[in-house]
């Protein structure tokens, strides 16, 4: 019999433990980037349909943590990948909760989606700046930044077109929102002693090795779309949703 407050994870033999810290998986990068292939592939899922979700969930747990009267100018960092296109979701979401977001997007990828998703953006009144903002322009116009450059693809060193806009991060004091992966950590070792400190990291899907060196003020997993098959498969032991919530609270 389980003693209360201990849940089995729906048809695992596994029993995790309150608020499932202790048994939920850390994936490798590896095991990222096979779920990913897996909800591609094998359920069908299109990159727009989960990528709508996972930046949905990130303006949600955005709005948990950092209201739009206290923090209404946001900074949304994109990158060339995947996980700037869940900033650019995450930045129109941020834009219809009545926060001002701003998106700087370097590297634009020459696809369809992204470029639907930066017009639609655009249409909206989401400024794009092209320049990266000086340290003294960041802290006189935004409270709070969104880093949406890297995902779990990253391979390090960090190359010369993103070494500016991960300086910024460094060296403003602006609080970081990091979007699945702190940019420029090691997926799975984590970070160097230089490395940006996010204080929110919005883990997708399940969270990724890195995660574990995480000492930021809040930690949510979002990306509500695996289904449980899936789950069950790479042993995910992932924390029960609450109700129709897109985001969870992992610590924080
Ligand atoms: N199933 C899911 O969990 C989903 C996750 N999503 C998000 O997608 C990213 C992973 O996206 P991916 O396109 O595979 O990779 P990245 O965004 O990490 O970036 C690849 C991009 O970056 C370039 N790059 C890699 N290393 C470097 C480097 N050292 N310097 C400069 N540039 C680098 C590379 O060339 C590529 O252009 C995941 O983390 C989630 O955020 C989906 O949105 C939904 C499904
Ligand atoms: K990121």
């Amino acid at each position: 019999m389980l003693s209360a407050g201990k849940v089995v994870c729906r048809s695992f033999k596994r029993v995790c433990q309150p608020r499932f810290l202790s048994t939920m998986k850390y994936l490798n990068q590896t095991e990222a980037i096979n779920v990913d292939v897996e909800l591609f592939n094998e359920y069908k899922f299109s990159v727009d349909q989960l990528m709508e979700l996972a930046g949905l969930s990130c303006a949600h747990a955005i709005a948990k943590c950092y209201s739009a009267e206290s923090h209404k100018n946001v900074l949304v960092c994109c990158g060339p990948g995947n996980n700037g296109g869940d900033g650019l979701v995450c930045a129109r979401h941020l834009a219809l909760m009545n926060y001002k977001p701003a998106v700087y997007y370097p590297k634009r990828t020459d696809k369809e989606l992204y470029k639907n998703l930066t017009h639609q953006c655009c249409s909206m009144g989401v400024e794009i700046i092209n320049e990266c903002p000086s340290i003294d322009q960041a802290k006189g116009q935004y409270s709070l930044i969104v880093d949406a450059i890297f995902g779990f693809s990253f391979k390090p060193p960090v190359r010369d077109a993103f070494v500016p806009i991960l300086d910024l991060l460094k060296q403003s004091g602006i609080p970081i929102v990091s979007v699945d992966i702190p940019s420029g950590w090691h997926v799975e070792n984590g970070p160097s002693a230089d490395d940006i400190q996010p204080n929110l990291l919005i883990s997708l899907t399940a969270p990724k090795m890195c995660a574990r060196h995480f000492t930021g003020e809040y930690h949510y997993l979002g990306g509500r779309f695996v289904p449980f098959a899936l789950q069950e498969k790479y042993q995910l032991c992932l924390p029960p949703y609450h109700g129709t919530d897109t985001c969870v609270k992992l610590s924080g």
